[in-house]
């Protein structure tokens, strides 16, 4: 059931990023479901197409594979979405991830891989986005997911470092672009339970059921909470709001026990 109205998003157009699966997956489908059509892209062909089929029966979906750290693949996705819709109004950057290792033990190329997944590939796609549609269009709207690292992010020190940047540069484009009607915020879940965390091993998984009683909420969130704060900020229901970031994460960017992060790895 949703509380937004069923037509918010009619004749509106979505490009999800890492739609293919997790809190992506639930972003598009909540955006069908509310009239957009929809885009989504990532890395992995075959579930990305198969993800694309079964939200084709809520609405017009369309995808195309692409890693958001090449810039001539993030083109791409924009002439595909110029070919079926010739507009864009909506941009979800929610593709990213990250590897547990305290600082010290991540090497250039780890260091690397994450901080061109989460940093340069969401600057790739808004820059992208923004000159190919939301310019032109005088029109636009990006909703960057991050994560809770206001206290910094032991245990995934890169990944900290590189959504800092993305929510630094939500304020600086949200500044430049307002003058296209453009508007861009930031969303910062929490532990929400998603195919993301089952991506993580011992002792990420036994820290998952500390972090649920450490909650002032007593649980993890869910993607339907996460695409919930989305929609809210993808609609004119925020028309007033920009340059700011939504925390969806029970409290915990006030109330966060970072020892255990600390302690992961029992160094
Ligand atoms: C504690 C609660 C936290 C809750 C908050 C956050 C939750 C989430 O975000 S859940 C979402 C999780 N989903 C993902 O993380 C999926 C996406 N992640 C990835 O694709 C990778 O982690 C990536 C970001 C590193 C990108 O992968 P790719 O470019 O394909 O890179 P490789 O796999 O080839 O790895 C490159 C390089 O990175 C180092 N590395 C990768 N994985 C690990 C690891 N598990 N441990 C240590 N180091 C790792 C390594 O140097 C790799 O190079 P090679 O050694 O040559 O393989
Ligand atoms: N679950 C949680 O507790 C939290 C999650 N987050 C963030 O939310 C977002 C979604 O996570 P979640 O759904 O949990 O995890 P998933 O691992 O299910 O989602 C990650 C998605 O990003 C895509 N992706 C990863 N790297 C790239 C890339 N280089 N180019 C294009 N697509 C890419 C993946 O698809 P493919 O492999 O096909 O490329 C996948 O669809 C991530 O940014 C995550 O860090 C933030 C806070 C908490």
């Amino acid at each position: 059931m949703s509380y937004y109205a069923p037509d918010l998003f009619k004749d509106k157009v979505a490009l999800v990023t890492g739609g293919r699966s997790g809190i992506g997956y639930a972003i598009a489908e909540t955006l069908l479901q509310h009239g957009a059509k929809v885009c989504i892209c990532s890395r992995k062909e075959e579930p990305l197409a198969e993800a694309a089929r079964t939200l084709s029966k809520l609405g017009t979906c369309v995808y195309r594979p692409c890693d958001i750290r090449k810039s001539e693949e993030v083109e791409a996705v924009a002439d595909l979405i110029q070919e079926e819709f010739g507009r864009l109004d909506v941009l979800v950057n929610n593709a990213g991830g990250q590897f547990p290792s305290l600082a010290r033990h991540i090497n250039d190329k780890g260091w690397n891989a994450v901080i061109n997944t989460n940093l340069n590939g969401t600057f790739y796609v808004s820059r992208v986005m923004a000159e190919r549609f939301f310019i032109p269009q005088q029109a636009g709207n990006i909703v960057t997911i991050i994560v809770n690292m206001a206290s910094g992010f032991p245990g995934m020190a890169h990944t900290g470092a590189a959504r800092a940047g993305v929510e630094n540069l939500t304020k600086s484009i949200a500044q430049e672009w307002a003058r296209f009607n453009i508007r861009a915020n930031c969303v910062a879940p929490g532990t929400i339970i998603s195919s993301g965390l089952d991506t993580y091993a011992e002792p990420v998984r036994q820290l998952l059921d500390q972090l649920k009683e450490d909650n002032l909420m007593q649980r993890h969130g869910t993607m339907e909470e996460v695409a919930n704060a989305v929609l809210f900020l993808a609609s004119p229901l925020s028309s007033y709001t920009s340059g700011i970031t939504l925390q969806v994460d029970g409290l915990d960017h006030l109330h966060a026990n970072r020892m255990r992060l600390v302690n992961l790895f029992n160094e």
